[in-house]
């Protein structure tokens, strides 16, 4: 997992790192901001940025030495300045914290550039209603992609059980070993299979993805039921225009069990950045098994002469997780829809 940091350290978000021409001298004396106190980025609205810091909210803006480098939900950052929170007052972030994972999208059809969508993040849960809306495989598969690709740990949170049964579902992601939980409607807090959400979701930062209509802002008021008042004004969770949003919304559980960041639509998620030899390393039975392809080999259905069809003729490998894979592997450059 550690390896990770790196590669994506050298072609982060939009602007990292690239060289600028530099107005005046590269100094020694750069501020070393030892005041500087630590947060934790929780959303981002037109180059503000709410923080939070010591466990209240504050805001922020980017200061001058970062220039043009990103700064996303999720980021664990520096910050000077004015870190009361009061109304008006206004922080500095200095530096950004290197990230252990990104969970980016690249270009599509309303946004030409890709992105990091979120920082530090270890897992994606997918949620998807089991009727309506009726689940959609290739949206499924695509997210299970981005989260392999970003070394997130995938779960498939399966809603409204109590109107259609999981397994026609759960029979299509089994070969690939994909954890899930079950939720319907009912129980004390309004949601059946909670718990278990809650056990999942413990002691990390979890992002939240899912179409429109499948229940996740129901999650998500169940898990933090003063959601609404802890984020203010800023961006209510569940309030109207909320999934014209662009930004992620990260929100802490009760009794700091952990963080979910609920994201908006799924829709944008392009993925041609992702790489097949990164893909199947999420994978490494699998992987192991590519050893003696021939070079460039995608390992996709097609490929003429794919270790992972000779594991499959040898008995070695099983062949519906290798169709399941190469079924994600396609899912990458499908179109959106
Ligand atoms: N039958 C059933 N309905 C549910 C369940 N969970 C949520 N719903 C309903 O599904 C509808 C959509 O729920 P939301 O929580 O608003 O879904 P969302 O994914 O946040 O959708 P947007 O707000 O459009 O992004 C609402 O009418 C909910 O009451 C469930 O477990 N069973
Ligand atoms: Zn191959």
């Amino acid at each position: 997992m550690v390896r990770n940091t790196n590669r994506y350290s050298d072609h982060d978000v939009e602007h990292y790192d690239r060289p600028r021409r530099r107005t005046r001298p590269r100094t020694k004396d750069r501020p070393t901001y030892d005041e500087a106190v630590d947060g934790v980025v929780v959303t981002v609205d037109r180059g503000r940025f709410t923080l939070i810091v010591d466990g209240r909210e504050i805001w922020a803006v980017k200061a001058r030495p970062l220039g043009r480098k990103g700064v996303v939900v999720g980021d664990h950052v520096r910050v000077v300045g004015d870190v009361s929170g009061i109304e008006g007052a206004l922080a500095r972030i200095v530096e950004v914290r290197p990230r252990s994972t990104v969970l980016r999208r690249t270009a599509d059809d309303d946004d030409p550039v890709e992105r990091v969508i979120v920082a530090n993040a270890s897992q994606l849960v997918v949620v998807i209603a089991l009727a309506d809306p009726e689940p959609r495989h290739g949206l499924i598969d695509r997210a299970l992609v981005a989260a392999y690709d970003a070394r997130m740990t995938p779960l498939l949170c399966l809603t409204k059980a109590d109107l259609a049964d999981p397994e026609t579902l759960l029979s299509t992601y089994r070969a690939l070993g994909v954890p899930w939980v079950v939720t319907q409607r009912g129980g004390d807090t309004g949601i059946d299979g909670l718990d278990e959400l809650r056990d999942r979701l413990e002691g990390r930062a979890s992002v939240l993805l899912g179409h429109s209509g499948v229940g996740k802002s129901t999650l998500v008021n169940a898990l933090v039921p003063d959601a609404r008042r802890e984020v203010g004004h800023v961006n209510a969770v569940t309030g109207r225009g909320r999934h014209t949003s662009t930004s992620a919304l990260m929100l802490e559980l009760p009794r700091a069990s952990g963080w979910i960041i609920d994201t908006p639509g799924i829709r944008s998620f392009g993925l041609a950045h992702v790489e097949p030899e990164h893909l199947i390393e999420a994978f490494p039975d699998l992987d192991e098994m590519t050893e003696d392809c021939p070079r460039g080999c995608t390992h996709g259905v097609d490929e003429p002469e794919c270790g992972l069809d000779v594991a499959v003729a040898e008995g070695q490998a099983d062949p519906d997780r290798v169709e399941s894979f190469r079924r994600l592997l396609a899912a990458r450059s499908e179109p959106l829809y």
